[in-house]
């Protein structure tokens, strides 16, 4: 479903700081791709191109959509910390043209916030109002920058059901992420970025055939 998209032999410096040399890559149409590697590896500077953030998107990344068809989630909240969870949640619906709120099954974290205000809620609770908000505007493309940081891991867990949610309704989703226990490794395209390259590129499970590991997460305790 949907086109290919890639990158293609792009190398990218911030002033003196080759961060990028020469790295090709897959992003994987209707499935979830993380993209995982040590803090200042990149991450956040590719999701950021790929978002075309600043329309600065490069000749280099070929097939992605249109800023329109992208909800890009970075670490900062976007929401007036005045506004309840249901003036949020109505904004949005109308924004995104989506009507009758009442008929849509919430889930019970946001149910039992509903009158509260987002900046009442705990860190936790905010993230998953944010992350299920985004998830409920229809687009292609859905990119999120450590969504579970702070996260306990029940959160954690419905807020990776949420994003392979979308996967299974064709959107591709992209995910920087350090967290690797709700990875559903039959259904996860990884991109693994190390030294300024890319040093894998492919679904997780094959990634754990190669070099013999049971998760990732146990993997990556040893060095990223
Ligand atoms: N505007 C900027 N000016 C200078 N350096 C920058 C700028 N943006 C990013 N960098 C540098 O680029 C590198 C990559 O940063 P980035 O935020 O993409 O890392 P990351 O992989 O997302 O890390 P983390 O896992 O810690 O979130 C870092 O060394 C950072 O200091």
């Amino acid at each position: 479903m949907g086109e290919k998209m890639e990158i293609k032999n792009f190398s990218y410096s911030i002033g003196k700081q080759l961060l990028f040399d020469d790295i090709s890559l897959d992003i994987k149409p209707a499935m979830m791709n993380i993209i995982v590697g040590r803090n200042g590896i990149g991450k956040t500077v590719l999701l950021d191109l790929i978002s075309n953030l600043d329309n600065n998107r490069p000749i280099e990344f070929i097939g992605f959509p249109t800023n329109k068809e992208i909800i890009y989630q970075t670490q900062g909240v976007p929401f007036m910390s005045d506004a309840t969870i249901q003036d949020m949640v109505r904004m949005v619906y109308d924004i995104a043209g989506i009507e009758c709120v009442e008929n849509l099954t919430l889930p019970a974290e946001i149910k039992q916030n509903w009158n509260k205000r987002f900046g009442d809620l705990s860190g936790g609770e905010r993230r998953l109002v944010t992350i299920w908000i985004s998830s409920i505007v229809p687009r292609d493309m859905y990119i999120f920058d450590e969504p579970l940081a702070n996260l306990d891991p029940n959160m954690a867990n419905k807020v990776m059901n949420i994003m392979y949610g979308l996967t299974k309704s064709g959107k591709t989703v992209i995910l920087a992420t350090h967290q690797y226990d709700d990875i559903q490794i039959n259904d996860t395209h990884m991109v693994y970025l190390k030294d300024r390259h890319v040093v894998y590129d492919g679904l997780v499970s094959a990634y754990l055939n190669e070099v013999g590991g049971e998760t990732l997460q146990e993997l990556f305790k040893k060095g990223l």
